[in-house]
């Protein structure tokens, strides 16, 4: 039987709550009190076509998966639904003004431009959410001017006829040093969402680390995969352990090569501009007699499943349930990395998240260079891969990296920016733009391939000197109101 949007429209509260997804109505009254979300923003859309705002949460067989079968409702005729009638929103008339005068995409010509394009042409709340870092966004800048930090001493007359920027991680060759990291909500910025990341990473020959939280379900970017593209999977460790042993051993049988398990989120970090676009709207039915509860971003709404008793004491488990090299990812100082070798993990990914966790958390860059000293000192190195992300912009910033001696350079939100403002173009253009980086500035600092990059191309001497200069843009320093005008009375 075929359902009219008046028969749905019925259903519209907490006592019988259906919504539409693709043309199909579900009754999700009972599982209102489990959404990760909360009920509100599925009450928002009791009773409605839900598909707008479900899309970039969600990978598309979330209700095939997770809402029994018995709930499923079948198909609605959408010609009888009526739409919700937008009203002129003049923001976002100004936004696709924006979007009509983007520059072409080849007059972007470094990193900074798809950020500072995505700033101007993107939804609020996708720029919301993946411009976000914690609390004063300290961290977000220092893991990128930390890299101003560290200075080259090339070296001259070497034959750089040739540059090869080809390495090895974890046992794949890849053709650049660097990989596309684990981000959440790919769908936000894009509605074909992280696949777009897959296709790119397979023409550029890096590999892709899939997100637990990605808007694409897990089986859409592995199928997405072409040939022997190698892919990792990033795990937010469930509460119940059966459901991450089951995502684990999924992923190892359907040919994932790392598993990156992410230890520096107990809890998603409190990311204000997050924060501030969402259920912000009032007069929606949302707000009749309930707790709209404000504090949530979208981190908060989707991370609740997360397990903060999350342990050292659970590695052994880990290793028995797969055979993937184990790395442990959000790693942020030597003395853990030395219980990481203890605990006879694969590797690291030094990384405070993008400043998206703990706020004054030092730079993954920093803490690569306290690091590697210490595991050559213990005749460690060549015992775990040690990798890391946060803040690379530039072809040099992966090269220093090397230099200190990564394995590898995580990359986040450029390719995000690049992905939400020019698609898959977008992303291969910035894939392009740091090889071409890195090649010109390999050859200049006098070295033809990445095993022949060493410390010693450095100077680091001013990496560990931390002088925050604090943003111009952070309320902090503007609502700061002296009250007190020396000389003047208070009146
Ligand atoms: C930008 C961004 C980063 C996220 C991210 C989402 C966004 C939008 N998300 S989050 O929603 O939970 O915070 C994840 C995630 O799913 N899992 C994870 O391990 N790291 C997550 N990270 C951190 C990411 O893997 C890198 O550590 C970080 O992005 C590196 O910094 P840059 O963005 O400066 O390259």
């Amino acid at each position: 039987m075929v359902l009219t949007g008046s028969d749905v429209a019925k259903h519209n509260d907490e006592k019988s709550c259906w919504v539409i997804i693709h043309g199909k109505a579900y009754d999700v009254t009972e599982f209102l009190p489990e959404h990760p979300g909360g009920e509100e923003i599925i009450l928002k859309y009791a009773g409605k076509d839900a598909t707008e705002e479900f899309d970039p949460i969600h990978p598309r067989d979330t209700l095939d998966k997770y809402l029994d079968k018995s709930l499923h409702l079948g198909p609605v005729d959408m010609s009888t639904v009526a739409q919700e009638t937008k009203r002129e929103d003049p923001e976002e008339a100004e936004r696709q003004k924006r979007i009509a005068e983007m520059p072409l995409l080849s007059e972007c010509f470094n990193l900074h431009d798809f950020e500072a394009i995505a700033r101007r042409t993107m939804k609020k709340a996708a720029w919301g959410y993946y411009s976000s870092a914690a609390d004063d966004e300290i961290t977000l800048r220092e893991n990128h001017s930390a890299y101003h930090r560290i200075w080259f001493r090339p070296q001259i007359l070497v034959d750089v006829t040739n540059i090869d920027l080809s390495t090895t991680m974890l046992g794949t060759k890849v053709d650049a040093p660097f990989y596309v990291t684990a981000t959440a909500l790919g769908k936000l910025g894009h509605p074909e969402g992280e696949v777009l990341l897959t296709r790119a990473a397979h023409n550029h020959n890096v590999i892709q680390m899939i997100p637990t939280l990605a808007s694409c379900s897990f089986d859409e970017l592995v199928d997405a995969r072409q040939g022997d593209q190698v892919q990792w999977l990033q795990l937010y460790v469930n509460k119940d352990r059966d459901i991450t042993k089951r995502i684990v051993q999924t992923a190892e049988r359907r040919g994932c090569k790392g598993l990156f398990i992410t230890v520096d989120a107990p809890q998603l970090g409190r990311r204000e501009k997050d924060m501030r676009l969402k259920f912000t709207d009032s007069g929606s039915n949302v707000q009749k007699g309930h707790k709209t509860d404000n504090s949530q971003g979208a981190a908060r709404a989707i991370s609740s499943f997360i397990d903060p008793s999350l342990s050292w004491a659970d590695i052994p488990w880990f290793r028995s349930i797969t055979k993937m090299p184990i790395i442990l990812k959000g790693v942020q100082r030597v003395e853990d990395v030395l219980r990481a070798v203890e605990a006879g993990v694969q590797g690291v990914v030094l990384s405070n998240h993008g400043g998206r966790q703990l706020d004054f958390a030092r730079s993954g860059i920093e803490i690569l260079a306290e690091t590697m000293p210490v595991l050559r000192q213990h005749g460690l190195d060549k015992k775990i891969d040690v990798f890391v992300d946060g803040g690379v912009r530039r072809g040099t910033d992966i090269i220093k990296a090397m230099c200190l001696g990564a394995k590898g350079v995580g990359i986040g939100r450029p390719f995000l920016y690049a992905m939400s403002t020019y698609g898959q173009a977008g992303v291969e253009r910035v894939m392009q733009l740091l090889k071409d980086e890195m090649e010109m500035n390999m050859r200049l600092i006098g070295c033809a391939k990445i095993a022949d990059l060493h410390p010693g191309l450095l100077d680091t001497r001013g990496l560990f000197v931390h002088s925050n200069s604090t943003p111009v843009d952070s309320l902090s320093q503007i609502t700061y109101d002296p009250l007190v005008v020396p000389g003047q009375r208070i009146k």
